[in-house]
C-alpha cells in the first residue's frame, strides 16, 4: 500500500445514496470529506436501487477536491457483497464498513477488494458501534500498522452503541465519553484517524457546538455530521486556534535554523521544546492547511 497522505476531516458529512436533492447540494458544501450512505438511512427494500443511485452518482460528479467515502452494508448482511463490488468500481477515496466486530472482518473486505484488484490507494474506513468491537478494538486498530490491510480510520457510531449496549443518551454524553476515549486510545496506538458520532438533533446548534469541543479536546480529527447546517461549527472547532498556529510555525522555524540542526532539545520563548513537539506542530500546520 502507498504511504497514507494525511487529510483534513474536520467535517463528514453522511449523505442517504437515495437523497437525490442532497446529492445535488454536495458541491456548494464546505464540508472537507462526504459519506454516501447505503447502510441505516436506506429501507431494505430499496437497497438495490440505492446502489444504482451511488454508481450513478459518481459517473456524473466533477471533482471538488473533498474526500468520498460509501459506507456499504455489512459484509455479512445479503447486500455487503454486491456494496463493495458496486463501491470499488466507483473509485472513491474510501469504502466504511458498518457493524465492524472483529479485525477478521476488517480483512474480510480488504481480501475481497484484492481479489477484485482494487487499486491501492482505496482505503478501508471502519466504525465502531458494537459492543464487540469495544471488546475487539485493540486488535481491529492494529490494522493501522499493516499498512496491506488498507485501514485508515476508524469512525464512532454512537447511536448503535447506545442502542446495543442500553446506556441512557444523555445530552453531556456521560456514559459514552470512557467509550468514545478508548476510541481515541485505539486509533492513535494504531496510527490511525478517528471521527467522533454523529449529533441527531441537527436544530440545536449549542448542543452540537458542545460536542464539538468536547470531541477536539478528546483528541478526534473530526465529526461525521449529518445535515449542512453543522459543517461550520466542526470545521470551526476541529480547525487549530490562531495561536496554536502562530506558535507551531514557531516551532517548525526554529528548528530549521542551522544551529539547531543536530539538536534534540532547544529553549524556546522560555520553554522546553523537542523534536516531538516539532511533529505535533508539523500535524497542526496540515490540520491548518499550511
Ligand atoms: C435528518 C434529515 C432527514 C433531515 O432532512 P430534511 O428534513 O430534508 O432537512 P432540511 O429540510 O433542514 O434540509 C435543508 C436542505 O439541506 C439538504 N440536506 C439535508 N440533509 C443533507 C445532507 N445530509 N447532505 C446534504 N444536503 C442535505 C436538504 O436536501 C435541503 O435542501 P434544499 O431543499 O435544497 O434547501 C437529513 O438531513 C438526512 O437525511 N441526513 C443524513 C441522514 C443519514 O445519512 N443517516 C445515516 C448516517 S448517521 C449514522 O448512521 C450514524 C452511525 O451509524 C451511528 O450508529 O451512530
Ligand atoms: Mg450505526
Amino acid at each position: 500500500m502507498p504511504i497514507r497522505p494525511y487529510r483534513r476531516r474536520r467535517s463528514v458529512l453522511y449523505v442517504p445514496a437515495l437523497n437525490h436533492k442532497a446529492l445535488a447540494k454536495l458541491p456548494a458544501l464546505a464540508c472537507d470529506c462526504v459519506v454516501i450512505d447505503l447502510e441505516d438511512s436506506i429501507a431494505p427494500s430499496r437497497k438495490a436501487e440505492a446502489r444504482d443511485a451511488v454508481k450513478h452518482f459518481f459517473e456524473t460528479r466533477v471533482a471538488d477536491g473533498k474526500e468520498m467515502v460509501i459506507r456499504i452494508n455489512a459484509l455479512s448482511s445479503e447486500w455487503g457483497a454486491d456494496d463493495l463490488a458496486m463501491a470499488r468500481q466507483c473509485r472513491p477515496d474510501a469504502i466504511l464498513l458498518p457493524k465492524v466486530e472483529t479485525a477478521r472482518d476488517v480483512l474480510d473486505a480488504n481480501d475481497m477488494l484484492d481479489e477484485l484488484d482494487a487499486r491501492a490507494s482505496l482505503w478501508l474506513w471502519a466504525m465502531v458501534e458494537t459492543p464487540r468491537a469495544m471488546l475487539n478494538l485493540g486488535a481491529i486498530a492494529a490494522l493501522g500498522r499493516d499498512r496491506s490491510a488498507r485501514l485508515a480510520c476508524l469512525v464512532a457510531g454512537t447511536n448503535d452503541l447506545v442502542k446495543d449496549t442500553g446506556i441512557l443518551a444523555t445530552p453531556d454524553r456521560r456514559y459514552l465519553v470512557p467509550w468514545l476515549m478508548q476510541m481515541v486510545l485505539a486509533a492513535r496506538a494504531g496510527d490511525l484517524d478517528i471521527l467522533d458520532g454523529v449529533s441527531n438533533d441537527f436544530r440545536d446548534l449549542d448542543a452540537l457546538g458542545h460536542e464539538c469541543v468536547e470531541g477536539r479536546n478528546m483528541g478526534f480529527d473530526g465529526k461525521t455530521l449529518i445535515h449542512p447546517a453543522q459543517i461550520d461549527l466542526a470545521n470551526n472547532a476541529f480547525s487549530p486556534a490562531p495561536a496554536e498556529v502562530e506558535d507551531a510555525l514557531a516551532i517548525r522555524a526554529a528548528f530549521a535554523l542551522p544551529d539547531n540542526a543536530d539538536k534534540g532539545v532547544i529553549s524556546l520563548g522560555g520553554k522546553m521544546v523537542e523534536r516531538l513537539h516539532l511533529d505535533q506542530a508539523e500535524r497542526l500546520l496540515i490540520k491548518a492547511g499550511l
